[in-house]
């Protein structure tokens, strides 16, 4: 379990806050996998020896997994048990329920005595409030609350004016009361560039995660001016960008070149403002 300080350290010794999200479809994978007895945790695992030292989390995405039940969830244990432990690890789940409800999520990520694994960190969706969330800040874990995301639907709600803004700069200024910067993050959209410096006077030391680079358009650069604090203060996922760069024997060293890619550029973003 990485701890907020000991994420910052790896930031800087890594010169990159990438975090790379194995969103790995089955019927997207290399042909010439398929004939392993788990072709999901064959290719997670080369993906992971291919980038391991090019970024600081790995985010699984558990529908890729639910989705292919009993077979998706051992994939799933299994590939946790794989990912190096001197980065983050991410269930990607967004769940989120009543107190008794939450808890029991929680365990099944949490707790590696039953379920076999233990993540980091999971993303929550805060819609039902205080306590869907707080069994989840219960386990000395980290909670990635979801606050403005990148999809399009996200104007349907979280944009809508409430008393003191507007209801995603509620759900940050709420929530950090409930946790705080040691063990609580926020999901930003990449997509949202323009919203980074109202979020930030509200979060101003929590790290937020933002996906929506690569695939979705994204723009890193924008990320870093209008987000990036003396701490980093960022993770920056690329799934599909990453893993899917070529589905033929190259796969790995073509996740790797993409990684190098983003990561490159994060070491430059890095140095800019002193971090590095
Ligand atoms: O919570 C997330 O990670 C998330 C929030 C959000 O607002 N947008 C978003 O794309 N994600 C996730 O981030 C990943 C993005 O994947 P790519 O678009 O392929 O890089 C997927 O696993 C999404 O489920």
């Amino acid at each position: 379990m990485l701890s907020r300080q000991q994420l910052i350290d790896k930031i800087k010794q890594k010169k990159s806050f990438l975090c790379v999200g194995l969103d790995t479809d089955i019927t997207k994978i290399p042909e010439f996998l398929l004939d392993k007895t788990d072709p999901v945790l064959e290719f997670n695992k080369q993906i992971i020896d291919a980038t391991r030292d090019l970024c600081v989390a790995y985010k699984p995405n558990s529908a890729f997994y639910e989705c292919r039940g009993v077979a998706g969830w051992q994939s799933l244990i299994d590939t946790w048990k794989y990912l190096p432990k001197d980065t983050l690890s991410i269930i990607d789940a967004k769940r989120g329920d009543i107190g008794n409800t939450s808890d029991q999520y929680a365990r099944a990520f949490f707790d590696e005595a039953v379920t076999g694994m233990s993540f980091d960190a999971i993303t929550v969706a805060p819609y039902m409030g205080n306590d869907s969330v707080k069994p989840f800040l219960g386990h000395g874990k980290w909670v990635i609350l979801l606050a403005l995301t990148s999809s399009v639907g996200s104007r349907d709600f979280q944009y809508l004016e409430v008393a003191e803004g507007t209801l995603y700069e509620q759900v940050i200024q709420k929530a950090n009361t409930w946790g705080n910067a040691n063990n609580l993050m926020f999901v930003v959209g990449a997509t949202k560039s323009e919203e980074f410096t109202a979020i930030r006077k509200h979060a101003p030391d929590n790290f937020l995660l933002v996906p929506g680079v690569g695939a979705q358009g994204g723009s890193l650069a924008d990320v870093c001016k209008y987000g990036m604090t003396k701490d980093c203060g960022l993770l920056v996922n690329a799934s599909r960008s990453i893993i899917y760069a070529s589905n033929r024997k190259d796969f790995a060293d073509a996740a790797r070149a993409e990684a190098q890619t983003l990561q490159s550029e994060m070491r430059a973003e890095l140095e800019k403002v002193g971090i590095i």
